[in-house]
């Protein structure tokens, strides 16, 4: 007789108490790996991967960052994009940004990990600093940008020395140059998950940023121990008062580190701002002749009534082509001092085409906050403490949603109400200048300036793009033309 034993069934390998505890380790991670990937593939933007996130899919779009984003935001008004440690929320529509921007403010501050990759670069000035530290910086600043002291064109900032850029001869900047390197690199450090390494290392980007900031810094410390000495030197001889306001704002004389980042928060925000928007306003005037040709005949209209009011008699100047410089010269200078502060106010169509370019290609392409507690955007979309929500200008005024079917076309005539005033559009939908608290300062300022520059250049000269000259963008804080903006100019009277 055959004994049946009824055997368990055994395992395919006998489980010891520490293999327990293995296997219901690897089930429970399995378990929130495909939890956490299904959840994340649900999300609404690229693609994530464990563990990188949409990191591959970003660097390989990297140069053209703005309109992969802008393919994303026009699907969806809010896109989440995970990276390695993080993950950023980008948001366009209007309802979302005010959120951030003003309703609730305080939760979204530049943030340690924005401080964190800008510091090199920004230091303690006003675009890196939260907190009382920006309160002071914001109140101080604000008072250079009361309307009194625009309106004798004295907002002056930067180095208060000339640094040669628009010499005849175009020389390259050494300053100019390390400036816009470090920029670069800084911006590069959102998306690279290991430029802290390269940093420890001084490898690859992160060296060519510690030898563009030894070059900034260097240019920037001198002129700052230049200006020290005159000052000190006027205030000895009493001769204070020749310096102008420079020099009696300098009166304390603060420390060199704190001036450097003034100064530097300063070229970013004042310079290559209004910079970019020139060359991107030409680029659009260029390629849209009607445009060109409405505003010249705007400016010539307002040359005549402008001279009339003034009872002046316009220099005679015989034509396109003329050889006469001196009486060129003479015809432009004579535009120059007819315009005002309150005469620049007239002229709307300038003004909708400044609007309209910032609208397009506003400077600030992308403007990423820190979030310091869990929140819920009007829209439902939950952010985490530590992320980072990020508005952005660029695909703000391209998205059909907040600007109707022509949203991508460049057409000033959309800043015009039908009685020829100038419409002014919410500061959440248009955030060319920011909105909310840190709304820009120089708005005023920027808008003076740069009417002042392209009124006299659109008056008397047009531009012709040379042919074959690549235009787009590169990837730094500010939307800086990746190859300049070549042109040829000929004069137009
Ligand atoms: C086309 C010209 C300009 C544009 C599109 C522009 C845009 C902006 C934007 C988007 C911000 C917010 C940046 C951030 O959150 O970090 C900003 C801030 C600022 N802008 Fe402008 N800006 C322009 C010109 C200027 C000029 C000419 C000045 C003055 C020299 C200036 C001074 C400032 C300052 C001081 C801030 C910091 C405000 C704060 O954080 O409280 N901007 N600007």
């Amino acid at each position: 007789m055959v004994e049946a034993h009824a055997t368990p069934a055994t395992p395919f390998f006998p489980l010891t108490g520490l293999h327990k505890y293995i296997a219901i380790f690897l089930v429970v991670l399995s378990w929130i790996l495909v939890h956490k990937w299904s959840r994340l593939r649900k999300q609404k933007g690229p693609r994530s991967w464990p563990v990188v996130g949409a990191t591959m899919e970003q660097l390989r779009n990297y140069h053209r960052m703005h309109d992969w984003l802008v393919e994303y935001l026009s699907k969806h008004r809010t896109v989440t994009v995970d990276m390695p440690f993080t993950s950023y929320t980008y948001i366009a529509d209007p309802v979302n940004v005010e959120h951030v921007l003003k309703t609730n403010f305080t939760n979204y501050p530049k943030g340690d990990v924005y401080r964190s990759y800008m510091d090199v670069l920004l230091g303690d000035g006003i675009f890196n600093a939260d907190g009382e530290l920006w309160r002071k910086q914001r109140k101080t600043a604000s008072f250079e940008f009361a309307s009194k002291n625009l309106r004798d064109f004295s907002a002056i900032v930067g180095f208060g020395v000339e640094i040669g850029t628009l010499s005849p001869d175009l020389p390259e900047n050494s300053f100019a140059q390390a400036f816009d390197a470090a920029n670069i690199i800084v911006t590069l450090r959102f998306i690279d998950p290991l430029w802290r390494l390269k940093r420890f290392f001084h490898v690859g980007s992160e060296a060519l940023l510690e030898q563009s900031i030894k070059l900034v810094d260097e240019f920037t410390y001198s002129v700052i121990r230049r200006r020290k000495a005159e000052i000190v030197e006027a205030r000895a001889s009493g001769k204070q008062e020749k310096l102008g306001e420079a020099g009696e704002e300098s009166g304390g004389l603060g420390d060199d580190k704190s001036l450097r980042d003034v100064v530097l928060n300063f070229v970013i925000a004042g310079r290559d701002t209004t910079a970019t928007t020139l060359s991107w306003f030409t680029y659009m005037a260029m390629t849209h002749p009607d445009v060109g040709e409405k505003l010249r005949r705007e400016l010539c209209a307002f040359e005549a009534e402008r001279a009339r009011e003034e009872g002046v008699a316009l220099v005679p100047v015989a034509g396109a082509g003329d050889d006469d410089d001196v009486a060129f010269a003479a015809r432009v200078a004579q535009f120059a001092s007819l315009l005002s502060y309150d005469s620049l106010g007239k002229l709307v169509y300038l003004h909708a085409c400044v609007t309209e370019t910032l609208r397009l290609y506003p400077a600030v392409p992308q403007d990423p906050k820190g979030i310091l507690e869990d929140d819920v955007l009007p829209d439902g979309t939950k952010v985490r403490a530590g992320g980072m929500v990020t508005y952005v200008p660029y695909s703000m005024g391209r998205m059909e949603y907040n600007w109707g079917p022509d949203a991508a076309s460049f057409r000033p005539e959309r800043w015009i109400n039908d009685d020829g005033a100038f419409r002014n559009a919410s500061p959440f939908k248009f955030t060319a200048f920011q909105a909310g608290p840190r709304i820009c300062l120089g708005k005023d300022s920027a808008y003076l300036q740069m009417k002042m520059a392209l009124a006299i250049l659109c008056r008397f000269y047009r531009f012709q793009l040379l042919e074959g000259h690549p235009v787009q963008y590169r990837m730094m804080t500010i939307l800086s033309m990746a190859h300049g903006l070549k042109v040829r100019v000929s004069r137009a009277v």
